[in-house]
């Protein structure tokens, strides 16, 4: 039988010291636990930490997008090698896999990833991602490596999400650990306020809308305290941080895949009309579309959003924007054939 896969991540937040070094003892800790896990899980590791390991080579280092490529290209093979030096008493190497946004916008390379992933999986090897910042360019970046973990998850069809974080959890404004949330909606989204750590780029913000995908996608997403005791074994059980629960979801792993890893190119505002007829599971219709908020080719996925301008599908485009917008009657014009949209 297959193993099931899990993807857990540590943001640069979890895996630094106070001082933004990287700290050994979490990274050991980190291999004693999944060493634990691997014989029943097919794990994935999505590890930040690159641009803290190599940014004390850089003298006068101050963070700008430049100096942090420089600092992840000297700090990623340290951090690499930190993980190795951990995972070696337990006989389990490490691999490592860098990913670009357009790894997973095209079907076939992010097919190829899965792949060479399975390879690894069947060797006893566990893959280690991270954004590969030394060649992403500003426009094409992942927003973090939050993002990256639940475009892995979501397009492998993991059974778990795992977010680790500075803080033992999503806290509410007593600062109480919230043990779990239903659904993640616009009022449990209301408990990331905008502060975060000095040197992690995404957040609470971040980790609660990528487990909203990620839950939407038919998967549990648990956000944990790195420093609470054998936190990997305890959350995969819901006996810490926060469980966000798992939407019922039909949705097919090429549609998912379309939902999560696509590389979303424009954006469109649609009536109530379309709105309802997409709820249907039927086509959309150019007719009903209100504006072109952003452009896209014919083939390229784009974004729906409601009255409210809230995001209710991603869709694949059956033909281009700029051209829509020049024919006058858009009646019988179909935008995006129902198989191709994933309502959100
Ligand atoms: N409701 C909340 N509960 C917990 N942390 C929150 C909340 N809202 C904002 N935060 C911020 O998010 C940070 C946690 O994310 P962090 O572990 O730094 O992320 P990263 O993985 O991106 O490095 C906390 O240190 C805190 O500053
Ligand atoms: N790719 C970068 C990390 C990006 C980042 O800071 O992400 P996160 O800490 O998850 O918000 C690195 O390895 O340092």
């Amino acid at each position: 039988m297959k193993k099931p896969i899990i993807v857990i991540k540590f943001g640069s937040a979890s895996i630094t010291t106070a001082e933004g070094e990287l700290d050994e003892k979490v990274v050991k800790d980190i291999a004693k636990q999944v060493a634990v896990l691997h014989q029943k899980y097919n794990i994935v590791l999505v590890s930040s930490g690159a641009v803290a390991a190599g940014k004390k080579f850089i003298p006068k280092y101050a963070g700008t997008l430049i100096e942090r490529k420089a600092a992840a290209a000297i700090g990623n093979p340290l951090l690499l090698q930190t993980y190795s030096r951990y995972f070696e008493p337990y006989n389990l190497a490490i691999a490592q896999s860098l990913c670009e946004r357009h790894h997973f916008s095209n079907r076939s390379q992010f097919l190829q990833l899965k792949k060479t992933y399975e390879e690894l999986w069947k060797n006893n090897i566990i893959p280690v991602a991270n954004e590969n910042d030394v060649v992403s360019n500003m426009e094409l970046k992942f927003s973090d490596n939050d993002e990256l973990a639940t475009l892995i998850a979501v397009g492998f069809g993991a059974e778990q999400l795992l977010f680790s974080t500075s803080v033992p959890g999503v806290l509410d404004e007593k600062g109480k650990v919230v043990p779990e949330i239903r659904v993640i909606d616009k009022e449990a989204l209301s408990l990331a306020r905008t502060d975060k750590s000095s040197v992690g780029l995404g957040g609470m913000t971040s980790k609660l809308n990528f487990a909203r995908l990620a839950t939407q996608m038919g998967i549990k997403a648990v956000i944990f305290g790195i420093r609470t005791e054998d936190g990997i074994l305890k959350s995969l059980k819901g006996e810490t941080g926060t469980v966000c629960h798992p939407q019922p979801t039909k949705i097919s792993s090429r549609n998912k895949w379309l939902a999560s890893g696509s590389l979303i190119r424009g954006s469109v505002q649609v009536d109530e009309g379309a709105q309802k007829a997409l709820e249907k599971r039927r086509s959309l219709l150019a007719v009903g579309v209100k504006s072109f908020l952003s452009d896209f080719e014919s083939g390229e996925v784009f974004q729906i959003v409601n009255e409210k301008n809230i995001v209710i599908a991603v869709a694949k485009a059956k033909i281009d924007s700029k051209t829509l917008k020049t024919i006058e009657s858009r009646q019988n014009i179909e935008l995006a054939h129902a198989d191709d949209i994933v309502l959100l």
